[in-house]
């Protein structure tokens, strides 16, 4: 569309996305040939030689993805039948007559870096769905167990505080509540810290209590937007008849340690009562390594529910009680893992729009997420929110996100200049957070 910035893109030598396209992918990529090749002997007993062949297959094809890369060859349309293949191939050739020179075909250096990152990894799911019969397998899904499983302690920290805090929860005063809200909002902020893409897949989980942190981490909140949420559901909570609802969507990002701080965030906004009804949305594909699938969201539910630590195992308990009794519903579309920015959702997926404007306010975790609600685009740091969002405002909404890419609005003038004065790599860290709303106050 005419008068937007231009979107980053690993044309940019040397930029985040110029690196991540250059190093980081072909890392993870050869990540995921390695991890095939660890699971031979367990596709073998599985599927016996089927699962063999199927795994050399896998890895040939991955290979070949990982050269086309690397050689910054044209990007290629997508071969095997799926639900998404014709909008991404569609979108491919959207890409194609944006380039309007004579032979200007999308490549990986070329392209805008959302639109590459995110067909690197559905053709990691091609490779996997086009090698029956291991085309179920989760490559990534070791790691983000592995990430749950090293965060533990600090897990065990949140369950706890968690419990503690809904003894007494009915009998806060108002300014406690708050002040509780905020804790629990700052801590699902902090969990985006320990996604897997960030750091080429290895694992970056959450060993220190976050809880005791969260003074320290505040100097490093850019934009501050609690106060804007805090208005709007308590208002909901006060104005609301007996038999009406207040409903938040969470666009979830990462499984393991981040998903828990997501549901111990979901869980106080049903016992606070500031909303009644929590919408979940993951992902439909292994997606950015540490993305949440419905398996990961219903392991690590189970996880909990079977630990011997009283605290851990009552959340798990809880939790699975909201999802049986609908007051949590989990639920996917493929729209999260297509290239597309947010703008575009009310025309690419319209039925997923509509859904969304009936929340009473969407919570958007994760820094691909803005992105996607931002086109990724050079925008100037003080051009606001609600301009960078380009037409999409299903609802009141929220960034929670830590930066880990080159795109910040909304930001005071002269306060990108002066971190990037004293600490250049603000932007892509995930050292420093936002809480970013748009909606009307
Ligand atoms: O899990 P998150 O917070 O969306 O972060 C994923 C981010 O990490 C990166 O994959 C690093 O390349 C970014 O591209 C992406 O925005
Ligand atoms: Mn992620």
């Amino acid at each position: 569309m005419a008068g937007l910035p231009d979107s980053l893109s690993g044309q940019d030598v040397g930029s985040f996305a110029y690196l991540t396209i250059k190093d980081r992918i072909p890392q993870i990529l050869t990540k995921v040939i390695d991890t095939l090749h660890r699971h031979k002997s367990e596709f073998f007993e599985k599927h016996g030689e089927k699962g063999m062949e199927a795994e050399k297959k896998a890895i040939s094809l991955l290979s070949k993805l990982r050269n086309e890369l690397q050689t910054d060859k044209p990007i290629v349309p997508l071969v095997e039948k799926f639900v998404d293949t014709d909008i991404w191939n569609q979108y491919l050739e959207y890409q194609q007559s944006l380039l309007n020179e004579s032979d200007g075909k999308p490549r990986w250096f070329l392209s805008p870096w959302l639109f590459v990152e995110c067909y690197m990894y559905r053709r990691i799911h091609e490779a996997i769905i086009q090698s029956p019969p291991i085309d179920d397998f989760d490559v990534f899904k070791e790691s983000k167990d592995q990430n749950f499983f090293e965060s533990q302690q600090s897990i065990i920290a949140l369950c706890t505080y968690l419990q503690e805090l809904m003894k007494t929860i009915e009998d806060l005063e108002d300014n406690q509540l708050k002040d509780e809200f905020f804790k629990v909002l700052q801590i699902s902020l902090w969990g985006n810290k320990c996604d897997l893409s960030l750091s080429g897949g290895d694992t970056s989980s959450q060993k220190t209590n976050i809880i005791s942190s969260l003074k320290d981490l505040k100097p490093f909140i850019l934009v501050n937007d609690m106060e804007h949420l805090w208005s709007l559901l308590s208002n909901c909570k006060k104005t609301r008849e007996r038999a009406s609802i207040t409903r938040v969507d969470i666009i979830l990002d990462n499984s393991g340690f981040e998903l828990i701080t997501d549901l111990v965030l979901a869980d106080f906004l049903l016992s606070s009562k500031l909303a009644t009804e929590i919408h979940f949305y993951g992902k439909t594909i292994p997606w950015f390594v540490s993305d949440t699938t419905i398996h990961d969201f219903n392991w690590l539910i189970k996880q909990l529910k079977h630990s011997n630590h009283k605290w851990m195992s009552k959340c798990g308990v809880n939790w699975e009680n909201h999802i049986k009794m609908g007051r949590w519903v989990y639920l996917d579309h493929m729209f999260w893992t297509l290239p597309h920015e947010f703008s575009a959702m009310s025309q690419v997926a319209p039925d997923l729009h509509a859904e969304l404007q009936k929340a009473h306010l969407i919570l958007f975790k994760g820094d691909l997420n803005y992105r996607k609600l931002t086109g990724d685009r050079k925008w100037e740091f003080t051009i606001p929110f609600h301009q960078a969002l380009n037409g999409f405002h299903p609802a009141p909404l929220c960034s929670i996100r830590t930066l880990k890419a080159e795109v910040q609005v909304g930001l005071q003038p002269g306060q990108a200049e002066q971190l990037s004065a004293s600490d250049p790599s603000w932007m892509t860290s995930g050292k420093y957070g936002i809480f970013q709303f748009d909606g009307p106050l």
